[in-house]
């Protein structure tokens, strides 16, 4: 299979970052054909919100919207704190997700940022409000396309099915439709990877992906079997993901 290299319109600014304990990706777009640089940020983490407000600032980048693909249930997110830090900054959700934001989406929305734009597509089953994002088709957008799969798809795996409104054949629906669905050369980046993957693309993972590659009964028989642990920040994290993250930095220290 041939590797796949982004070749973005020479404009796009694209940076994926690390939090390890959770071993959450945070993802930088931005669009440089700009003065004033408007980017976004994809699923930020509260205890990582230093590091990427500097290299904000370092790349001279204008944050205009800290989204997520759902509410969280291991870590809180950053979107809070960024807000505090970078005013003017808006938080984004799903409509779906019930959670509190300043901008909500719905399926076949898109969010501008410059020349360069992400649609929303719903992928619900790990949690109900989950979705990905991804770059537009045509001229001047990124090519391959890229798409940010937040918990719905993991490199060879996919979000667990088992809390949160999880449903593992609504999971297995919104894969095959929303994200296979896709051209093959479609890089996928997920919201985790616990094994040192960093990106995928949809046709790797129709040819490998363990659990996706089966039928749907075949797929809900793994999920009903995956007896993981539940989150440890999980009775912390979604209260505070359900309200968009600490919006106050003496709290958010405590946490
Ligand atoms: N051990 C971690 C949580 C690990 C976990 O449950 N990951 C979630 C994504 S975060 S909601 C998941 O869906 N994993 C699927 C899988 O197959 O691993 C912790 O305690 O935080
Ligand atoms: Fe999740």
């Amino acid at each position: 299979m041939a590797a796949y290299q982004v070749q973005p319109s020479s404009n796009l600014l694209f940076r994926q970052l690390f939090e390890k304990d959770s071993s959450t990706y945070t993802y930088l777009l931005a669009d440089l054909s700009l003065p004033e640089k408007p980017a976004v940020l994809i699923d930020p983490v509260q205890t990582t919100v230093d590091r990427d407000v500097s290299i904000i600032n370092d790349l001279g980048v204008k944050l205009l919207y800290a989204m997520n693909t759902h509410v969280h249930a291991d870590h809180v997110t950053g979107t809070g704190l960024l807000k505090t830090k970078l005013p003017g900054v808006k938080s984004l959700i799903s409509k779906a997700s019930g959670a509190k934001a300043d901008v909500f989406v719905n399926p076949g929305d898109t969010i501008q940022f410059g020349t360069f734009s992400l649609e929303v597509r719903a992928t619900p089953g790990h949690t109900k409000g989950c979705v990905t994002y991804v770059t537009a088709e045509g001229l001047n957008q990124p090519h391959p396309r890229m798409a940010f799969t937040g918990d719905a798809l993991l490199v060879r795996g996919c979000g667990r099915t088992d809390f949160q409104g999880g449903d593992a054949l609504e999971l297995y629906r919104s894969v095959h439709s929303q994200i296979f669905s896709l051209p093959k050369d479609t890089l996928l980046y997920p919201a985790h990877d616990y094994k040192g993957h960093t990106v995928t693309t949809v046709g790797e993972e129709l040819l490998y992906n363990p659990r996706l590659t089966k039928d749907q009964d075949g797929f809900k028989k793994i999920m009903d079997n995956l007896n993981l642990a539940y989150p440890k920040m999980i009775d912390i994290a979604v209260p505070a993901n359900m309200v968009c993250g600490i919006q106050d930095p003496v709290a958010a220290s405590a946490v």
